[in-house]
């Protein structure tokens, strides 16, 4: 049973943001410009991390077959699909209706059989579902309360399951990248979308994941190299984006 008030995770300002820009995330040079540049480098993250942790060949055809994952905040689908189509059983929800109907579309013109819902963390919660891996990916930036949305991810991870979040860090770097440089003068994203007082720093967000009672495993920089134009995982550098995995006890 779920014994936490049912407040609700959604900060409807901030959900119909990304309602408004729907249509824009399989375009890799839309407005999601900045998640498809990432994208090649976190997935790499999330599958090392889930193929160390239930012990699994990433050089496997279907390494991630018979593991359960659920992408909270899932918007157009970008980090669902691939998790598919290494045989995980995929759930994505979004409180945002018009991302679940273009993330739904994307992935039957692929082929993958993505469960796609328009609901919040805390519904799920509700009904008892749990998985082996919860995403969490760029959304704890965009709810209402961080901690109560962790809580919540918290209870959809099954006994021995894990949760991944990755998120932006509050410092001046990451001003300058993802406000000035991504929203000001690259004009990727519309101003506005990101609100600096939001982020998160990594002490922050390890200490909300541990109040959850999940063990903090690892925590990893996503760097963004201007001069190749590239991205990388980084343990050192962690002052912009980056991520953290966490893990239930058995
Ligand atoms: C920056 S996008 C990240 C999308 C995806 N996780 C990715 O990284 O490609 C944040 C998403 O979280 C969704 N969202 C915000 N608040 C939410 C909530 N309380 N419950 C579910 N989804 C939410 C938004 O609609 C949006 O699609
Ligand atoms: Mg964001």
């Amino acid at each position: 049973m779920n014994e936490r008030p049912q407040t609700s995770s959604i900060d409807p300002a901030e959900v119909a943001k990304f309602q408004a820009m729907a249509q824009e995330w399989w375009d890799p040079q839309g407005k999601f410009k900045p998640l498809h540049m990432l994208n090649p480098t976190r997935l790499d993250y999330v599958t090392t991390q889930i193929a160390a942790q239930f012990g699994r060949d990433r050089d496997a055809a279907l390494p991630f077959e018979g593991l359960t994952v659920l992408d909270i905040g899932c918007g157009g689908g970008l980090m669902a699909e691939p998790l598919a189509r290494l045989g995980a059983t995929v759930t994505g929800a979004d409180a945002a209706a018009g991302n679940i109907a273009i993330a739904s579309l994307h992935a039957q013109e692929q082929g993958l059989p993505i469960e796609y819902r328009a609901t919040t963390s805390e519904a799920l919660a509700a009904e008892g579902k749990s998985y082996d891996i919860v995403m969490a990916l760029e959304i704890v930036e965009h709810v209402a309360d961080p901690a109560e949305f962790i809580a919540t991810c918290r209870d959809l991870v099954k006994p021995g399951g894990m949760l991944i979040q990755s998120t932006l860090n509050r410092t001046m770097r990451s001003f300058g990248a993802a406000i000035v440089g991504a929203e000001w003068i690259m004009r990727w994203l519309p101003k506005g979308t990101h609100d600096w007082h939001r982020f998160i720093t990594p002490d922050e967000l390890a200490d909300m994941t541990t109040a959850t009672g999940l063990q903090v495993v690892d925590r990893c920089g996503m760097v963004f190299n201007p001069l190749g134009w590239s991205w990388s995982l980084s343990h050192r550098d962690l002052s912009v984006n980056y991520a953290m995995t966490a893990l239930r006890d058995a």
